[in-house]
């Protein structure tokens, strides 16, 4: 007989407000499945980082089908795995485990979440030169996926300029050279003048980072931005590049592409996205009455 009970969960940390339980558990419940996601809460759990394997260990044994993995783990977690599908392993950073045939295997759905996300909300943006401003976990799952949708070149900005150098490293060893380069955001002038697109990877425009991650002046109508952060979904850059007239994708479409995918992972079912995608709004208007 088919399984038609899931047990799954996340672990991480401040993962308290986390979409994630919602979007698994609803699409689950349309397609008659009996479905848990549970929070592994480090903080809960008075937990160190480190501890992921531990419990990646524990949540194995204690019948698990599969968890999500995320900030400060998605880089650590790898090392307790029996293998990597590729895109994690070019990544260096796990979303997703799957519990299968005693073994644990490791995803990663950032990625295709975002390049999902990107195709149906901007299916003719231009990819020549894009530019984008952050370069942490999140940044480097989005320029993975925004060089393999096609970009032919994208410089990476952070405030720290380490990382941006370290993450187009990596690009360029992955995609071959001349693929990425890395600039202070002091270039950004210059850099946008010329650029179709900017991916926006920073925390700013979270309720606990208001504001704006680059002067509003630099937007014009030549180019599409596309948003990571999703809570809230409206942030000040998407509200500055429309007044401008850029069309514009919010970072949505890549928390509910990524759980599909996940979900897929999972369950070997095909999900709803743009189903999961619709739960997006009203799901995070509850959590902001919440938080
Ligand atoms: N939509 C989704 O599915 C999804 C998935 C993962 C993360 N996120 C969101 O992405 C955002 C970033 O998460 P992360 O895990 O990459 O965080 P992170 O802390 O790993 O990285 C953020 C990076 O941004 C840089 N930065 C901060 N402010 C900056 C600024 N004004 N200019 C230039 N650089 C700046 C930091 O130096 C850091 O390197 C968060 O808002 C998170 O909620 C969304
Ligand atoms: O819902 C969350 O909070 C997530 O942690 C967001 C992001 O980190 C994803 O990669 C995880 O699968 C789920």
């Amino acid at each position: 007989m088919p399984q038609d009970s899931y047990l799954i969960g996340l672990i991480g940390s401040g993962i308290g407000p986390s979409l994630s339980p919602a979007l698994h558990e609803r699409e689950a419940d349309r397609q008659g499945l009996r479905y848990l996601y549970r929070l592994i809460d480090l903080d809960t759990l008075g937990a160190a980082p480190e501890a992921v394997g531990d419990l990646l260990r524990a949540a194995r044994d204690l019948g698990f089908d599969g968890l999500n993995i995320t900030h400060p783990c998605k880089q650590l977690v790898g090392e307790h795995l029996d293998a990597l599908a590729p895109q994690a392993e070019a990544l260096g950073a796990v979303n997703t485990v799957v519990f299968s045939d005693g073994r644990a295997i490791g995803h990663n759905t950032d990625v295709t979440g975002f390049a999902a996300s990107f195709a149906r909300g901007l299916p003719d943006a231009p990819l020549e030169r894009v530019v984008q401003l952050g370069a942490g976990g999140a940044g480097a799952a989005v320029a993975h996926a925004t060089l393999t949708l096609g970009a032919g070149h994208i410089t990476v900005t952070d405030a720290l300029p380490d990382r941006a150098a370290d993450l187009a490293a990596s690009l360029n060893r992955h995609f071959g050279a001349g693929r990425a380069a890395a600039a202070t955001p002091d270039r950004l002038a210059e850099l946008l003048a010329g650029a179709d697109g900017i991916v926006h990877a920073t925390p700013t425009g979270m309720a606990a980072h208001p504001g704006l991650p680059l002067p509003a002046g630099l937007l014009h109508p030549g180019l599409w931005v596309a948003e990571v952060v999703y809570r809230p979904l409206e942030t000040e850059l998407l509200r500055a590049a429309r007044a401008v007239g850029c069309a514009t994708l919010d970072g949505g479409g890549m928390a509910a592409f990524q759980a599909a995918d996940a979900f897929r992972l999972f369950t070997g079912r095909e999900p709803d996205a743009g189903r999961m995608l619709a739960d997006i709004a009203p799901l995070g208007d509850v959590m902001s009455v919440r938080d």
